[in-house]
């Protein structure tokens, strides 16, 4: 096939929305005898935002890191890009990082360098960009795109908390990240910044056509991001919808969730 024709097949592909991005078929992950994973079934689409909603230490975050793999199941198959997490060895579980961006709720910024030095830092050692000018060109568009363009030469510390997670979320988003993996995006906000953060999301899921699983307590948050929400209790995905079907619902769970959202 000629060159050209690769490059529009890859193109096409790459922006296909009926593409599975992540697939989960009976997922399985236990800890000594505590089945925290018991069935987890999710196909996650390219450009779509996914929310998953669940009490604590219903299994969320340990879902997450199975996606990365950094924790391996002890069932079930988990694709990512069509190609089985499990079996894939330290090269190509590095290649696959490197096309997805995790955001921690923690924000991980280092706290000795100033906020373009975090910046240039997935830049460097990641994608291994050494030319000046093009450092500064990407991080000048990405500090721009989530409203910190004066704060380059900000340590963390002069930060505010909402400023802290944009410039976390420009670090994770600055290498292009295919999938984004959100945990608690919003956790330690006050409602105002977290609903800037939310919408921050969604923007960059808009400009930057990245497919996310956003694991949030923070309604305002699901309601604002997800095209698509997932309840998760003991283990297994119990109800799915849109926001609207799933304040509709009548799964108990789910009523619970959203039984203060007018
Ligand atoms: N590496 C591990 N070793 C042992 N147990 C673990 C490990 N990781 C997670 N667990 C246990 O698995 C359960 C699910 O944890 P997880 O962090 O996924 O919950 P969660 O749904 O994300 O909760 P939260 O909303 O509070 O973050 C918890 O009981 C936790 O203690």
């Amino acid at each position: 096939m000629a060159e050209q024709e690769l490059t529009l097949e890859k193109t096409e592909k790459a922006n296909d929305p009926n593409e599975v991005v992540i697939e989960i078929k009976n997922l399985k992950k236990s800890f000594g005898n505590k089945d925290v994973l018991k069935d987890i079934n999710l196909d996650v689409h390219r450009g779509e935002n996914v929310v998953v909603l669940g009490r604590s230490g219903q299994g969320k975050s340990v879902t997450i890191q199975c996606i990365v793999g950094m924790l391996v199941p002890d069932g079930g198959t988990l694709r990512v890009f069509g190609d089985d997490v499990v079996d894939l060895g330290e090269k190509e579980l590095k290649e696959l990082r490197m096309k997805i961006g995790f955001l921690f709720q923690s924000g991980a910024l280092y706290d000795s360098m100033t906020v373009r030095e975090n910046l240039e830092f997935p830049l460097t050692r990641v994608l291994k960009v050494t030319d000046q000018s093009e450092l500064d060109q990407r991080v000048e568009e990405i500090l721009t795109s989530v409203g910190l363009a004066d704060a380059a030469d900000k340590m963390p510390s002069d930060l505010s908390g909402g400023m802290r997670k944009r410039a976390g979320l420009a670090r994770t988003l600055i290498i292009k990240p295919e999938i984004m993996l959100y945990d608690e995006p919003t956790t330690g906000l006050d409602p105002i910044t977290s609903r800037e953060i939310s919408q921050l999301i969604l923007e960059m899921q808009k400009k930057y056509k990245t497919t996310s699983v956003i694991i949030t307590h923070d309604m305002e948050c699901a309601r604002i991001t997800a095209d698509r929400v997932v309840i998760m209790n003991e283990g297994e995905y119990i109800a799915e919808g849109t926001f609207e079907e799933m304040l509709k619902s009548d799964n108990e769970l789910a009523k619970s969730f959203f039984k203060d959202i007018s």
